[in-house]
Order: structure tokens, then sequence, then C-alpha cells
């Protein structure tokens, strides 16, 4: 079974606005809510992909309650830890240009984090967990670091999304999977990732330090995929970008339910550019419909030099 982690869920509040003006009362042009925070969005992505998943996480109010009433009616498995705050709401504006504003959401407890923490330490050697998304404050920091060694040590792969030291610490047991963004990973080394160059140089340097798979996407730039010595990288296909809210987290979902079926790394990769692009040309998630549509745009490349 595939687990995703999300610890700070959300719904996200997508509104549009035509002629947004700053300081005034704007009158929205579309708006919509989808269950948010990356795991859950990976999760959802699986499922259209057809690989079962079993969501995690902390969960509360009225607003978890619509997040558990729309995983259930995808009919996505939770298992969600119940908190006593509410769940955040996280807005997504567009305006022409996309503006988010994510909330810190709750808090959580010393007694709900144990709780998650021994639903991760009862996973099993066939399971793989996926860890995704920013930590809330009153998590302690290094949680992806303590999940990701409990389970490396039971033979479980695990995949790890998220960005600067908290992505660096987990490195040292050797996550399946990580893929930061082109920026997350020049920030790592204080540096400018500009083209395929630097990504395949700089994510080469995250599989020494312990990733077995490091992909850099880079947006409208295609993507690199590091592992074990090979690097490769990958176009993006045309379209009209609409929306890129949980195109990173459609590509992780890509990537892994690909891996699952298939166990061929390139057709992995391949398939999550193709997830990550059609979730950045649909208003909400991609569909496996528009994947596959957009799967024979998208060519691999070995790239020499490691
Ligand atoms: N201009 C574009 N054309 C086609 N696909 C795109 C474009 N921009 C983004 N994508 C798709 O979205 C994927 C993820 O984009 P990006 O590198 O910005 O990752 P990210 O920062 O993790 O995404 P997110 O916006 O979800 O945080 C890309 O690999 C690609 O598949
Ligand atoms: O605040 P975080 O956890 O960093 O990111 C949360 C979030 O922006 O990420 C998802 C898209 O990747 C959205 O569904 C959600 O609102």
């Amino acid at each position: 079974m595939i687990y995703t982690v999300t610890l700070n869920p959300s719904i996200d509040y997508l509104v549009e606005v035509e002629s947004f003006q700053m300081g005034k009362v704007n009158r929205t042009s579309y708006d919509a809510k989808f269950p948010g925070g990356k795991g859950i969005n990976v999760s959802r992505v699986l499922k259209r992909l057809g690989n079962s998943t079993t969501a995690l996480g902390f969960i509360g109010g009225q607003t978890g309650e619509f997040v558990k009433r729309f995983l259930r009616q995808e009919e996505i498995f939770t298992d969600f830890t119940e908190i006593a705050g509410d769940t955040r709401i996280n807005i997504k504006l567009k305006t022409g240009l996309e503006t988010e504003i994510n909330s810190q959401g709750p808090v959580i407890s010393k007694g709900n984090y144990q709780q998650l923490f021994s639903q991760i330490e009862q996973l099993n050697n066939n399971d793989i967990l996926i860890l995704s998304g920013s930590i809330p404050p009153s998590v302690p920091s290094d949680v992806y670091e303590a999940m990701a060694r409990s389970c490396t040590h039971n033979g479980i792969k695990v995949v790890v999304d998220t960005s600067g030291k908290e992505l660096l610490n987990v490195l040292p047991h050797r996550p399946f999977l990580i893929k930061p963004n082109h920026h997350e990973l020049g920030e790592l080394f204080s540096t400018e990732i500009s083209n395929i160059d630097d990504a395949r140089e700089y994510g080469a340097k995250l599989v020494e330090a312990g990733a077995k798979n490091v992909i850099v996407s880079m947006a409208g730039q295609g993507a690199v995929l590091c592992s074990d010595g090979e690097s490769y990288s990958a176009n993006v296909p045309k379209g009209n970008v609409i929306n890129s809210v949980g195109a990173g987290d459609s590509m992780v979902a890509g990537f892994i339910g690909t891996y699952e079926r298939t166990g061929d790394i390139l057709s992995a990769f391949r398939f999550s550019l193709a997830a990550g692009s059609a979730t950045a040309f649909s208003s909400d998630l991609g569909t496996l419909d528009k994947i596959e549509e957009l799967l024979p745009q998208i060519a691999i490349n070995q790239l020499t030099g490691g």
C-alpha cells in the first residue's frame, strides 16, 4: 500500500478575479473548493492512475469534514489523526498572476503527533511512504527525518517532497525519491540553477548524499532525473498553463504510480512529466485521460557526465 502523509492539509479555495484591484471590493468570476495539502494531492492523482493509497495526517473541524467527505467521494482511503483545531483554508487567487495565501494551520498536540508516528511505525516493507508539504510550527521540525529513519530501517521506500534543512536531513536515510524544483535545489547549494546542466550537476550531489532518485523540476523548462551514476532530461508538452497548484505533487504521483506498476524508472519519469503538465493545463488536478494525451509529446534524453 502507498501511504501519503499530509501534516497540514487544507481546503484550497480557488478564486478567479478579472481586473483585480488591490484595496478595492473585487467580485469573483469563478470560485471552487478542493481538498488540498501536498500528500492529499498525491493521493488524489494516484487514485486517478489506478493506484490505491491511504491518506494520513492531521485533520479537524468542519473544514476537515469537507476534506474527508471529498476524499470519500473519490473513493480514497483515509486514516487521519483527528485534532481539536480546524483544518486550514488556503487561498489560491488567480488574477492573471497566481497568488497563494497559505495559512499556518492548527496546533498539533504531542498526543496527536505520537498517534501519527505510531501509525508510521506499523507500516511494513512492501509499503511506500510519501512525506509531502510543509511542517506545521507545532510539530517537531525533524519529523520527516524521524519518519524516514524509522521506515528505511524497516525496508520501506520513502519519498520526501520538501525543501531546505528538512530535505537535507533525510538524505542519510536513503529516500527512494526526492523532487526539489530548481529554485529549491539552488537554495540548498546557495547557487542558481538556470539550465539542465546545472540541474544535473547539483541533482547528482543529492544522489551522492543518499537519495536514490532525484527529480529536479524546472517548470516549463522540463525536468532532470538523477539516479545512481546516470542522469536524464525530459521536456514538457506544449499547452496552456492555467493552474500550477498541485503540479509538483502530480509529478510525484505520476512517478510513484508508474514505478509501482512497472518497476521502470524511465517510464516513471516520463509519466511524471505528463502528470505534472496535465495538472498545469487543468483547473483541478490532471485526469488520467489528459495525462495519456500528453505522454507522446514527452521525450527522455540520457545526459552525459554522470
Ligand atoms: N509552462 C509549462 N508548460 C508545461 N508544463 C509545465 C509548465 N510549468 C509547469 N509545468 C508542469 O508542472 C511540473 C512542476 O512544475 P515546477 O517545476 O514548477 O514544480 P513545483 O514548483 O514543485 O510545482 P508546484 O507549482 O506544484 O509547487 C513541471 O515539471 C511540468 O510538468
Ligand atoms: O503550505 P504547504 O504545505 O507548503 O503547501 C500547501 C499547498 O499550497 O500545497 C498544495 C500544492 O502543492 C496545495 O494543495 C496546498 O494549499
